[in-house]
This record gives C-alpha cells, structure tokens and sequence, in this order.
C-alpha cells in the first residue's frame, strides 16, 4: 500500500505539471535509458532562444513530450517498490484481447484452412490471400487504446468480411511491391538461405493477432523463412506491445478452447522455440527519436534491422517516427520524408490517427480535408506505404 501511495502521489505531481504548463524536468531515477533522455531534453533546450525559457508541456513538439509522458509514468512506478515492474496498462490490454475472441476464432480457422490447402494454391491465388492477410493486419491497428484513452476498441465482428468494403480507405497501397519483393526472394531463394522479414509491432491484443496471423503465413506459404519481431521494452501508448505481452497473448491462444485457435498457439510456440521467430528488445523504441536518428543513437539495432529482407513498421507513432512527425506537404515523397532512414526495403502499415500523411498524389490530401476535416486522426484512413529499390 505503501508503494502504492507513492506511485499515486508521483502520478499526481506529473498530471499537475501537465495541466499547468510547467517545464520538461529531467529524469531522475538511473535506468539503461535515463542518460539518453536527459540529453535529448537538453537538445530541446538548445533549439529554444534564449527568451523562450525552457521545454514545456504546451509548447513543445508533441512527439517528444508524448513520448515523455509515458516515461514519466513508467518512472512513477519504477520509483516504487515493490510494484516497479508493475504495467499500468496491463488490464486494458488484456480486455482487449479477451473482447475480440470472436475476431480471433475467425482469424486462427482461415488460418488454418488455408495452411491445409496451400500446396493447391497457383501464384495469384497466393497473392490473393498475402493481400488479405496484409489488410487484416492494416485494419487490426485500428484497435490501439491510445486512441481512445484506454476506452474499449476491441474487434468484435469479423474484420474478414468487410475488406472489401475498406479498400476505397486505402490511400496509398504498395501492396503489389511487397509481393513483388517476397516472390522474387521465394523464387531465387539457394537451398540454405534464408529471407528474413522483420516487423516492428506496434499494439497488443487485438492487432498483434493479426500480425502473428500474417508471421505465420509468411512462413508456411514459404515467402519467409524467419520473422523477427520488435516489441517496447517498458509500457508505452498504452496498448503497444511488450515481451510480457507476446508471450502472454501466444499462451492464452495456445490454451484456448477452440481447437483451431489453440493450434495456431501450439505453432507459435513451437516457431518461437525454433528460432523461426525471433523477439527482440530493445531501448531505442521507447525514446522520443526519431528513426533518421537511428544509427547514430542505437548503431546497434540499425544494423540489425540492416539485415532484413523486408521490415514492415506497424501502426501510427512508428509512422510519426519514420517521417520525423514534421509539417510536411502531402505530396513530398516517402524516400524523402524518411530523411536517410534506409536500413532494408521497408512498409509502413498504418491507420491515419496524427496529422502528418506524405506520398500523396497531388490534391489528394486537399479533396480529402475538404470533405473530411478529421480525416487525418480517426484511423478511417490507412496506407501500405514501400521504400526500397523495385
Ligand atoms: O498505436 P498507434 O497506431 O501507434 O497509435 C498511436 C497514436 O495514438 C496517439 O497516441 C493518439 O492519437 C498518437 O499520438 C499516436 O500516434
Ligand atoms: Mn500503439
């Protein structure tokens, strides 16, 4: 109780600071990342005047201060032990999921209908399903909490029956490169090689089903031979995704009662066991860089990401990161937005829900804010944006 009074109390003292406008103030407490925040922030303060004073809650760029709102959080907790690894968000997360089982049984039985007939399938059949799975895993990430606030978005109808009816809410879709890139890769792949496709996972519940589901076909469809996953190291945006998640979600699928579901859980268990699926953790994820940063703050990860074939970045704040989260023109190429962030050919899979959308065609975003004001944040909208050579 104890502990939990303090964690409440610093709570407080952050949503006061919030609510008054008052200064980014450092971290205090030594953690891995602590070092690197500190100095960031102290980057925020060289790009002030003078006259400006310090960073504040209403003035400074949202990226960076959202970001740091939720490692204020998590530093209100880790101050307070025994609770300090405790995740705040942990029980909406886990409503989430237990509210879209439906979705989820929907989901697991085409899966493993279509595992059973794949070898039937010609190539443009194969093509058809990638392109459904794809979709499934664009729409699952309509479902974040942040969004709402934590509110309810599970999935609760089938998501299979309505893509068709979503495709017209797909802004940009570079679907037909993602296949050209994996079939190429299928068809000159040498005996031992290997084709590794990394995804960096954005939410849990809801939508990390569907990017296992899609991780799974990858494999078994043979397109990929190895997914690498990459998760958040400590609660963030509410929803997204930690190791305690992953491996969380696999077990509660593999102890369903649902045959096909519980199937689905078994192989994934077995493929993560295997090393045909690899989770990797790592800071950089949770700091309020942006990727073109990447290199140079984490050298590390950015050559591990170097050796994909393919990285497909889920969800709206990787977005955000990608492009640097700037006022860009609608119009401005992908390529450039991402400003040198170039490890491997690369996919953002995303629901519009900030107000930043490049690679547009021209008038697109014009014809879209005129009859849509809100069109950039209700996570309506969607996009299966590519980088890379063709
Ligand atoms: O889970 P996602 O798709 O990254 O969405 C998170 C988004 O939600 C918000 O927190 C609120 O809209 C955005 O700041 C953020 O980009
Ligand atoms: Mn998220």
């Amino acid at each position: 109780m104890e502990a939990e009074k303090k964690a409440i109390s610093l709570l407080s003292k952050l949503r006061n600071e919030m609510q008054t406008d008052k200064p980014i103030i450092p971290l205090v407490e030594k953690f891995a990342d602590t070092d690197i925040w500190n100095q960031y922030l102290e980057y925020q303060q060289s790009l002030l005047n003078e006259s400006d004073g310090k960073p504040r809650w209403f003035y400074s760029p949202w990226l960076f201060v959202e970001c740091y709102m939720y490692r204020r959080i998590h530093e209100a907790v880790i101050q307070s032990p025994p609770i300090d690894d405790f995740d705040v968000f942990r029980e909406s997360k886990e409503q989430n999921f237990f509210e879209s089982q439906e979705s989820i049984i929907a989901l697991c039985t085409h899966l493993q209908e279509l595992m059973k007939t794949i070898e039937d399938l010609d190539e443009n059949q194969l093509k058809h399903e990638f392109f459904k799975l794809l979709q499934i895993s664009l729409w699952g990430n309509k479902c974040d909490l942040s969004l709402t606030g934590g509110e309810n978005s599970s999935q609760k109808t089938n998501i299979m029956n309505y893509l068709e009816d979503l495709k017209p809410f797909i802004l940009v879709n570079d679907m037909e490169h993602l296949w050209s890139l994996l079939s190429n890769c299928k068809k000159t792949r040498e005996k031992e090689s290997i084709t590794r496709v990394d995804i960096v996972l954005d939410n849990s519940g809801f939508e990390l089903i569907t990017d296992l589901i899609l991780a799974d076909f990858l494999l078994f469809s043979n397109l990929a031979t190895e997914i690498h996953f990459y998760g958040k190291t400590i609660p963030w945006f509410v929803s997204d995704t930690t190791i305690h998640d992953f491996n969380w979600l696999i077990d509660e699928v593999k102890h369903s009662n649902h045959k096909w579901v519980s199937k689905c859980g078994a192989d994934w268990e077995n493929y993560v066991k295997t090393g045909r699926w690899v989770y990797h953790d790592h800071i950089f994820w949770t700091l309020p860089h942006e990727f073109c940063a990447m290199s140079q703050v984490a050298p590390d990860l950015y050559a591990e990401l170097q050796k994909a074939h393919l990285i497909l970045f889920k969800g709206d704040l990787n977005y955000r990161k990608l492009t640097g989260d700037r006022k860009w023109e609608f119009t401005v190429p992908f390529h450039q937005a991402l400003t040198g962030f170039h490890p491997a050919p690369l996919c953002s899979i995303r629901t519009l829900k900030a107000e930043i959308q490049v690679g547009l065609q021209p008038g697109q975003g014009e014809q879209l804010a005129a009859s849509e004001p809100n069109w950039l944040t209700t996570g309506k909208y969607g996009i299966f944006q590519f980088d890379g050579p063709l």
